[in-house]
């Protein structure tokens, strides 16, 4: 198996670190190659993605990136011109983001929720594609726009890999999250499809909830939740708050999946580069770690991401409540359980 890594900026690379020691410990075969992209090559050289780079990428079997972001680059150069280049040049359509309260992690909800959701995020259109511009810059009148773009083409692939995940999971239950009151074109063609492709899950049921009220469901009420798809900018944002719900940020894993596997996936935290405790030795890499689980499973080697989910899974419930976690004791300890 052929990976390739990108630490990226702040904690990335303290994460990564992490992830590679679970993934070796369960994969000895894996084949690194590490990649120098974000803040610093961009400072040395101004480069964000060579061509060239990006051909070496296109090699390999998948792979694993950790965050990137800095700021001491103006924002968004590093998010749109390496993450999102990436994403968009080996069509990472499907961004795929479960969310999970493990047994013995203290939420902040109240009560006992249950929280098992899988977020099917699309990756690859929406406002994400940078469809629009700048009229009248830096004058009273200037105008800026984001438009939105969805296809019928990439509605229907992600939607299908939605229901098909949905029809795998025990509770068969799929939810699409949308704002079709107000987005009433985009919304008119997320719903027509989901229509459409529910005809081929009969087993599957369905339910619609605007982006608003499910920002309120997933705190009073994330049972209802199971398999969610959305666009790629709610995506975004839902997948924040599910992480929150489920334990925070530093537990949350993705992947973005070229489902039809002309290009290798990428995996990744859902967390970005935290420059507030970048450098501190206390970044949680367990999302990092539940992303080399999801690398696994694409990669068809379900034992071996059921072991390292089974690490993590002991980990937390052994966890000692209230205590900092430090980086590499995590790692270290999540390494030892997953090869053991
Ligand atoms: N996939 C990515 O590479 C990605 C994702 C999100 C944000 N970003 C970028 O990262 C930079 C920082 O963004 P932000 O601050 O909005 O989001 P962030 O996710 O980096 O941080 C948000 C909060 O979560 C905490 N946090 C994040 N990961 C953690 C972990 N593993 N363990 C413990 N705490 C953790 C941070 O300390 C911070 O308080 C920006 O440049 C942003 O564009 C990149
Ligand atoms: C950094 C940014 C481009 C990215 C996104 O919006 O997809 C991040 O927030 C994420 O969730 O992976
Ligand atoms: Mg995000």
């Amino acid at each position: 198996m052929k990976l390739a890594v990108i630490p990226g900026d702040g904690i990335g690379p303290e994460v990564v670190a992490e992830g590679l020691k679970v993934l070796s410990g369960v994969l000895p075969s894996v084949q690194t190659t590490e990649y120098d992209l974000g803040a610093a090559r961009w400072h040395r050289t101004g480069e964000l993605l060579p061509d060239s780079v990006l051909r070496e990428l296109r090699e390999h079997d998948a792979i694993l990136l950790g965050a990137v972001g800095d700021p001491t680059v103006p924002s968004g150069i590093l998010e749109r011109g390496l993450l999102l280049r990436l994403r968009f040049e080996l069509d990472h359509h499907v961004n795929l983001r479960p969310a999970r309260l493990y047994p013995g992690v203290a939420g902040p909800l109240a009560g006992d929720q249950a929280v098992d959701m899988l977020v099917v995020r699309e990756g690859t259109e929406g406002p994400y594609v940078g469809n629009g511009g700048i009229l009248r810059k830096d004058t009273p009148q200037e105008i800026a726009t984001e438009v939105s773009l969805n296809t019928y083409f990439g509605v229907e692939r992600v939607v299908r890999d939605a229901f098909e995940r949905a029809h795998r999971r025990p509770r068969r239950h799929l939810t699409l999250v949308h704002k079709t009151n107000v987005l009433t074109h985009a919304g008119q063609l997320w719903s027509r499809v989901v229509e459409e492709v529910s005809m081929e899950f009969p087993d599957v049921s369905v339910a619609y909830c605007h982006v608003d009220a499910a920002m309120i469901y997933l705190v009073t009420d994330p049972g209802r939740f199971d398999v969610v798809v959305t666009d790629n900018l709610f995506g975004d944002i839902v997948t924040d708050l599910a992480a929150a719900v489920s334990g925070g940020i530093g537990l949350a894993a993705s992947g973005n999946l070229d489902v039809s596997r002309t290009n290798p996936s990428m995996f990744e935290p859902v967390h970005g580069s935290a420059p507030d405790i970048a450098g501190t030795g206390t970044a949680d890499p367990t999302a990092t770690v539940l992303s080399v689980a999801l690398l696994l499973d694409h990669l068809g080697l379900p034992d071996a991401a059921r072991r390292v989910e089974a690490a993590v899974a002991f980990d937390l419930a052994t966890r000692q409540p209230g205590a900092v976690g430090r980086t590499q004791a995590i790692g270290d300890r999540l390494a030892a359980l997953a090869s053991s």
